[in-house]
């Protein structure tokens, strides 16, 4: 039997004063941020951090926090026409990751820790009622991050993690789809392997990808294992957007990987995504 234990804990790593809550099972530990409900480290054993967290990352200002998982919703990436009818100044990837979550549910017992975040939008910019999503973290011997919503509105979703890696030369993500689309040249491609390897500006989304997926480099061994998604997106903005975005620092692309799970179907219906992350 493990020991299970949740505390709140204030600030992590430069970001200071940051409300979060940090879960443990056995020797495996969590992080996670009431600020966009994100969580920030996974750690399956005392020092062996799977996560990446930007050095320049930020919260105040309204800032999304750059690393971690993310949690984009209710669109992905720029708002389409279906989320912005009166075309507004709308921020990339949703509305979630620079609001303060609610804890409402914590559960320790001998298998597992995990909490429950929410949060309440009273309206949407396409959308004029109120809606609640979840986030629930389940720390047990892996981790699994679950995002929920019951209104059958449009919605998009993603959980956008960030996994730290000490070369992006030596990632591999695999198995994925022969067929992708290339947001870097704005079309359709095709990869002879059913392998992701990183040597330039990658930004790539893998319609129909598989429930199991794994991530290795040297420092890193994962099994992913995803429900709920259509797709999933694999990023890294390689050397001039790495200079070129505030909040990496130049050489920040070496440093991570973003495998994402995506719900990119924007038909009204309800919103059940996660990710399972475990260490090999
Ligand atoms: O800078 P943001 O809003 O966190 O987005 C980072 C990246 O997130 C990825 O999911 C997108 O596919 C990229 O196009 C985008 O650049």
């Amino acid at each position: 039997m493990q020991q299970t234990a949740i505390s709140s804990q204030t600030g992590f790593a430069h970001l200071t004063d940051l409300p979060c809550i940090k879960l443990q099972y056995g020797t495996a530990s969590a992080v996670i941020s009431l600020y966009g409900a994100q969580l920030l480290s996974y750690q399956p054993a005392p020092g062996k951090e799977l996560l990446w967290l930007s050095p320049k990352a930020q919260w105040h200002n309204q800032a999304a926090i750059r690393g971690g998982v993310p949690v984009c919703w209710p669109w992905f990436g720029p708002a389409g026409a279906v989320f912005n009818p009166t075309q507004e100044a709308l921020p990339n990837h949703g509305l979630v990751r620079n609001r303060l979550w609610q804890l409402i549910q914590q559960h320790t017992g001998a298998t597992a820790a995990s909490v429950t975040l929410m949060t309440e939008l009273d309206k949407l910019p396409y959308y004029s009622g109120s809606v609640k999503l979840q986030l629930c973290l389940t720390l047990t011997d892996s981790l699994s991050i679950a995002l929920s919503c019951s209104s059958p509105i449009p919605q998009q979703a993603a959980l956008h993690s960030y996994f730290a890696t000490a070369d992006i030369a030596k990632v591999a993500v695999r198995p994925l789809p022969h067929s992708y689309y290339d947001k870097v040249s704005d079309s359709m491609q095709q990869n002879s392997s059913k392998v992701a390897q990183i040597t330039s500006e990658t930004d790539r989304i893998y319609p129909d990808s598989a429930a199991q997926l794994r991530v290795d480099s040297d420092n890193l061994q994962l099994a992913l294992t995803q429900s709920g998604h259509d797709a999933t997106v694999v990023w890294n903005p390689w050397q001039a957007k790495s200079e070129a975005i505030a909040d990496l620092a130049a050489d920040s692309y070496r440093q991570f990987i973003c495998v994402e799970t995506a719900r990119l179907d924007s038909a009204g219906k309800a919103l059940a995504l996660s990710q399972q992350i475990k260490a090999l």
